[in-house]
């Protein structure tokens, strides 16, 4: 592989066509010969630009949009037009404008899709339209060659439920992430949402709806429409002309994610963001703030609030990194947790109909909540949880906004010295508890990261700023799909993935200083996604996943040299080129 700034690319685009099309498009950065060679000479303005120009009145024209929205909206077409410029405009300002197409203004552009729709972007797969299913596929990809291919039916966008046909831009989101910091060619990447209906009733009742207007298909009808999926798309399709490429899924429904993961796992290089993403990002969270309180990771008596698809995934993640690690029994293991979910504690007495499948292997004993008290249903709230149990770490990913209050911090604070808290649920919004508060609560010695990004917390006595750590899993997915798609591998291995979080936890300010914070800074997001990946192909080359000519030892130069940059590459007209 080689970067656009070394390989000219023949292309048979013409006139308004190139100028139009955002791979090829360079607007005034176009230079004299190829505005010849292009027949643009007449259709640009003399001045040719670079793309540092460009950047700088894409920026100022940026900061015109006076809202979040605004500026995301401005960006949206601004990539519409000329993917170089929009990637270079991010990247030479990560913090900032991650947080404009990405958690959390993307989700308020999700929300309003239909009302903010311009011009497509993606592949609908739409669920009357799937007797054409192949064709539709293969319209987009015929003759490509797809790395990546990330996919959504969004039920479960962020926190914010079910988004109907605007799920897609979850997945364009979280493509453009991949780009920006794992260096994916965004030509080789495809977004796919799968419209199946939505149970969204302001999305059914608003007639510029661009979805299937139709109640979100299940049971039988839905696991046919993936049955479809699988046989038109993955078997066929993506295995023979795609075969190694990873397949990300993205905010499905809780019954849908695990099972779709566990079902593709042996087929195809796949990976469910919400459950491995999110479970990866926190345990190199945890792992850096247990160094902060030199601990371990066993020595922790961890609660986790809302025990849905992150949830789970963050628990299994952290139970088999204490199994690794701290060489106990999975048995062990378990019994450092307590889940929460809408019912209250999961515990045995609740009974086998409210806590499902998955959940049973972390369900407590009755007789350790004997003289607890419960509500009328025999339930136990988060309080009398966190009385009882002295958690160390209080984890978030119920989408309750707020529902870590400041009597249940307080409380937490009076059991452990250094309470390790991670509001996880995005957008901002329904963090569990404003870090903030969390900071004033527990008289600033509460360890913590979001989400969402949050602004520094004032240390309640002077002194350095409290930096909150973004535990988001655009932390450290980019790095772990880059890793196997690099190394070409068969799947991506549980200890793929725990070898990219031992190295995020390894780059952890907090390591050096434990004043800091407890993961790098977004602004570094894209050299820490470069080290993940480094560490996830060695993985898959010790494990004998990978499927490449070249050595560990090769590693380095291989992940660096695969990564897309957002440079103009030389363009060369010819007829038979790329279109
Ligand atoms: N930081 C990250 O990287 C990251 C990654 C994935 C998800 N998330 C966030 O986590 C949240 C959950 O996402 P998900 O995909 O797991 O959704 P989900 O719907 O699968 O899970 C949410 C769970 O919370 C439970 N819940 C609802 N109300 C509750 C209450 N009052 N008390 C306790 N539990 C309650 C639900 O029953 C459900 O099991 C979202 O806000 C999402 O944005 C963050
Ligand atoms: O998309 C994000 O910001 C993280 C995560 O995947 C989520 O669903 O919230
Ligand atoms: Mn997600």
């Amino acid at each position: 592989m080689s970067t656009p700034a070394t390989r000219a690319l023949r292309v048979a685009l013409h006139g308004d066509t190139i100028l139009t099309h955002p791979r090829f498009n360079k607007g005034t950065a176009f230079p004299a010969h190829e505005r010849k060679a292009f027949g643009l000479t007449g259709r640009l303005p003399f001045r040719v630009n670079t793309l540092e120009e460009q950047c700088r009145r894409a920026y100022d024209q940026l900061s015109t949009r006076d809202t979040p929205l605004r500026k995301n909206t401005f960006l949206q077409s601004l990539k519409d037009q000329n993917w170089t410029l929009y990637y270079g405009l991010i990247s030479r300002h990560l913090k900032e404008l991650i947080p404009i197409i990405y958690t959390p203004t993307q989700a308020d552009a999700i929300a309003n899709y239909s009302h903010l729709f311009r011009r497509s972007e993606g592949m609908f797969l739409s669920f009357p339209n799937q007797d054409n299913m192949e064709e539709d596929f293969l319209e987009q990809t015929r003759g490509r060659d797809i790395q990546l291919f990330v996919c959504s039916d969004a039920e479960a966008i962020l926190g914010i439920g079910d988004q109907g046909v605007g799920g897609i831009g979850i997945t364009v989101a979280k493509s453009a992430i991949y780009t920006l910091l794992g260096g994916i060619d965004p030509s080789k990447a495809v977004s796919v949402t799968l419209d199946v209906g939505t149970d969204n009733e302001d999305l059914l009742n608003d007639d510029l709806y661009v979805g299937w207007p139709n109640g979100r298909v299940r049971g039988k009808a839905y696991d046919k429409f993936i049955d479809k999926l699988r046989r038109a798309f993955l078997q066929p399709l993506v295995r023979k002309y795609h075969p190694h490429s990873l397949l990300h899924f993205e905010d499905f429904g809780v019954n849908n994610a695990k099972r779709l993961l566990d079902y593709y796992r042996d087929q195809h290089a796949v990976f469910n963001d919400d459950v491995q993403g999110t479970g990866a990002v926190t345990l190199s969270a945890l792992m850096s703030a247990v160094g902060v309180t030199k601990s371990r990771l066993l020595d922790q008596r961890i609660l986790v609030y809302g025990a849905g698809t992150a949830g789970l995934g963050i628990t299994k993640q952290l139970r088999d990194a204490i199994v690794q690690i701290d060489n106990v029994s999975e048995a062990e293991a378990n019994k450092r947790f307590w889940l929460h979910d809408r019912y209250g504690l999961v515990k045995q007495s609740l009974g086998i109909n409210k806590i499902r499948d998955a959940l049973q292997e972390f369900v407590r004993p009755d007789d350790e909540w004997e003289g607890v008290p419960t509500n009328e249903k025999g339930e136990i709230g988060l309080f009398e949880t966190v009385r009882k149990i002295k958690p160390t770490v209080l984890i978030g990913c119920s989408t309750q906004g707020g529902a870590f209050t400041e009597k249940i911090i307080r409380e937490m604070a009076r059991g452990v010295d250094r309470p390790i808290i991670f509001p996880l649920s995005n957008p901002s919004r329904l963090a569990e508890v404003n870090p903030k508060d969390a900071n004033d609560w527990t008289d600033g010695k509460a360890l913590m990261a979001s989400g969402s990004p949050f602004p520094p917390c004032k240390h309640p006595h002077g002194g350095k700023d409290y930096i909150v750590a973004e535990c988001n899993n655009a932390l450290i997915y980019p790095g772990l799909g880059y890793g196997a798609m690099i190394t070409q591998a068969r799947s991506l291995s549980d200890s793929m993935i725990i070898a990219g979080a031992r190295r995020l936890a390894s780059l952890s300010p907090a390591l050096k200083d434990p004043d800091s914070a407890l993961l790098p800074d977004f602004a570094d997001a894209r050299m820490v996604n470069t080290e993940i990946a480094i560490a996830v192909a060695e993985q898959a080359i010790d494990e004998g996943l990978a499927d490449i000519p070249w050595k560990r030892d090769e590693v380095r130069d291989h992940v660096m040299g695969g990564m897309w940059e957002p440079v103009y590459p030389e363009l060369v007209y010819d007829k038979d080129g790329l279109h």
